[in-house]
């Protein structure tokens, strides 16, 4: 931490630039950037960092900004000014396939998977980065082929342990309740091996059980697996019980950075949500 970020761990303010708190050497920066579209200022001069063993959620109302930010750091959108830093790498410019194979994994609001396809197959195209072989090799199934096949194979395996998804593994997506596709969402996203993973809404439409199974495997994996996580979530009691920090964004702009505790008392917070200052 530099001496120009506030430490919120010993008692100051929440801020607004989101630099409070993160690590010295985040895995990601998002430096003032701005992105407009005719007239609408969807990012307006946002900055923030996430630490590398990080929960970091991003909250505001409906059309403050999250998803922008978020296509913005996959490489959908391209901003008008700012830098977007990841892992010492620049992603402003790049295509979505460079970044994910840089290592930011991202799931989305809608599942997006290929409902045909079982379970397994839908984690191996995750692994698509890894393959490890060109197509002549694949053609002939040559040694390094198979030897890179069968490497896939394991690390999906794992994947299917670790989000207990066994019962289901040779069964189309399709066929699955929905909380169950959005788990398989999230373990092709892992197949990646990302070194940061974007969570897009990862709770949307689950019922109180289903929510509290993914609470649990979104913790897992900055606890056990060890990858820091940008969270948008509109359900707020998942996002104080699981957040490190959070930010709040409304019009465009960072309204408040702080810890979960702090976040929901902060006058601005409240007018953003609320239109009103909380009573003292
Ligand atoms: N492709 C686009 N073209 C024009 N305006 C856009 C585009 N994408 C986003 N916007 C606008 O930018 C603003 C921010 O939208 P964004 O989707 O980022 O908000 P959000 O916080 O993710 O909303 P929600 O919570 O409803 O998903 C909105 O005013 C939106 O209409």
């Amino acid at each position: 931490m530099t001496a120009t970020e506030p430490d919120l761990a010993a008692g100051t303010a929440p801020d607004r630039n989101g630099s409070a708190g993160a690590d010295a050497d985040p895995i990601l920066r998002f430096e003032d950037v701005r992105l407009h579209f005719a007239g609408v200022r969807a990012i307006d001069g946002v900055s923030f960092s996430v630490g590398r063993h990080e929960l970091f959620a991003i909250i505001g109302p409906n059309g403050s900004g999250k998803t922008s930010i978020f296509n913005v750091l996959s490489g959908v959108y391209r901003p008008q000014t700012g830098r977007v830093v990841f892992d010492g790498t620049d992603l402003v410019g790049r295509r979505p396939h460079v970044i994910a194979a840089l290592g930011l994994a991202r799931t989305f609001q809608n599942v997006e998977l290929f409902a045909n396809l079982t379970v397994l197959d839908n984690l191996l195209l995750g692994r698509h980065h890894h393959l490890g072989y060109g197509t002549l090799a694949a053609l002939g199934w040559l040694g390094r082929a198979r030897r890179a096949e069968i490497a896939n194979r394991a690390a999906v395996e794992e994947i299917v342990d670790f989000l207990e998804l066994e019962r289901w593994r040779r069964l189309p997506v399709g066929l699955l309740p929905y909380g169950v596709q959005k788990r398989v969402e999230l373990g092709r996203a892992l197949a990646m091996e990302p070194k940061l993973l974007l969570l897009d809404e990862p709770v949307a439409g689950m019922n109180l059980e289903e929510t509290e199974d993914m609470a649990r495997f979104v913790l897992d994996i900055r606890d056990e697996l060890d990858i820091p996580i940008v969270l948008v979530e509109h359900d707020m009691g998942l996002v104080m019980d699981l957040a490190d920090r959070v930010m709040v964004v409304d019009f465009g702009q960072v309204v408040a950075t702080g810890s979960p505790a702090e976040i929901p008392h902060h006058p601005d917070v409240v007018r953003a949500y609320l239109g009103e200052v909380p009573p003292r």
